[in-house]
């Protein structure tokens, strides 16, 4: 099948490349709809990666957030016109200890792969999960970031110890809000926490328990978990603060993702006993805990849905820039495009 992939060439150019696409006989080809923009798309957008990094990866479609629409599915298991998340991790092995995410054999959509800005997307059957009818379009756009937040605690359930008192969530952005969101479900007997860099940002976490913008924390804050969604330098600081108030053997996730390496007091780390564990990206497993998590919380997805912020359909490969250059000058929430390239 020849398919139309709209390609990242250079920082803040996109090409259409004519791609012939080897499927295998079991392949479902999805027609995208709705997509979102994530932080690593951006940085590869604005070219704010490693030389190196972009020379390896690039030409390349970004996106690995989005939904679409079943266009054949040769064992008949999905019918044409079905709305599905389409998972962006390929794995090409299977392991028995390391999950599907942390394989340096799968494949990751828009990390070295060509990610969802195609005509047509065509996945390993597995890839492809089915949407309620009750979620909303936008909102389930960006699944994948839900299922990040999902791998996240629930690898923290697994590391952490007996105290589940009190948990903290450094980070007021997009990450932050998801991961506090499903915090409350996933962590219902927790006091859920969050700390931010900005007042009006925290204002939108009117559902946990505290807020407190970082350089207010009161002194004798006692964490007892915590789960890091900053990224870039931030990350040094938040992880900084998350060493001085998480109890002696505590863990903590890291999410953020940063360029350059960051510093971290590991005198602190080992006096405490701290566990510092990362979580990246997420698997099929994650994605279908998100949508059954969010099929049986109508405020969940209330709250979700309250994450949508700048929204458009895009038409041609100049609308595609303009609405990434819209996401960037954007402060608050995700950014989803309507997909009619
Ligand atoms: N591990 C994974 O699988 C994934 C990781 N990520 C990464 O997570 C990070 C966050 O993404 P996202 O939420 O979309 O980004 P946002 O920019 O929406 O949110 C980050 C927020 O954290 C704030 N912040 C920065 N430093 C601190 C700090 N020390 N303490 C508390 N808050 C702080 C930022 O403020 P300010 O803007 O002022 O700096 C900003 O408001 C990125 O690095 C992204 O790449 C995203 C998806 C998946
Ligand atoms: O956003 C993410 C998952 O949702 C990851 O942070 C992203 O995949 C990291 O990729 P890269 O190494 O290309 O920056
Ligand atoms: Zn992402």
């Amino acid at each position: 099948m020849l398919n139309q992939v709209y390609r990242l060439v250079a920082a803040r150019q996109f090409e259409v490349q004519t791609v012939e696409e080897l499927m295998t006989p079991t392949d479902i080809v999805v027609r995208p709809t709705y997509l979102s923009l994530c932080h690593a798309d951006q940085r590869y957008f604005t070219g704010n990666r490693a030389q190196t990094a972009l020379r390896k990866k690039l030409p390349m479609a970004l996106i690995h957030e989005g939904i679409g629409t079943v266009v054949s599915d040769p064992q008949g298991d999905f019918q044409p016109g079905d709305r599905v998340a389409m998972v962006p991790n390929t794995p090409t092995t299977t392991n028995q200890i390391v999950k599907e995410n942390y394989l340096p054999s799968s494949k990751f959509r828009s990390s070295g792969y060509d990610g969802f800005m195609q005509e047509y997307v065509c996945l390993q059957r597995d890839r492809v999960l089915k949407i309620p009818a009750n979620f909303n379009s936008e909102m389930s756009a960006f699944l994948e970031m839900v299922s990040v937040g999902v791998q996240a605690l629930t690898q923290l359930k697994q590391t952490m110890d007996a105290d589940q008192r009190v948990l903290g969530i450094w980070g007021d952005g997009n990450l932050g809000y998801i991961t506090a969101t499903l915090a409350k479900t996933m962590f219902a007997d927790s006091q859920v926490i969050v700390l931010g860099r900005h007042q009006d940002k925290l204002d939108y976490f009117s559902f946990v328990d505290a807020t407190y913008l970082v350089d207010e924390i009161p002194a004798d804050l006692q964490i007892s978990q915590a789960v890091e969604c900053t990224g870039g330098l931030g990350s040094e600081q938040a992880i900084a603060q998350i060493i001085d108030h998480l109890h002696p053997m505590g863990t903590a996730i890291l999410m953020g993702v940063s360029e350059e390496p960051i510093d971290i007091n590991t005198r602190m780390v080992l006096e405490r006993g701290l566990t510092l564990q990362g979580s990246s990206r997420s698997g099929r497993q994650d994605f279908k805990t998100a949508i059954d998590l969010l099929s049986h919380s109508d405020v969940t997805r209330e709250r979700l849905q309250n994450l949508i912020g700048v929204t458009g359909t895009v038409q041609t490969l100049a609308d595609v820039t303009a609405f990434f250059e819209q996401d960037l000058a954007n402060y608050w929430g995700k950014a989803v495009m309507r997909w009619a390239v």
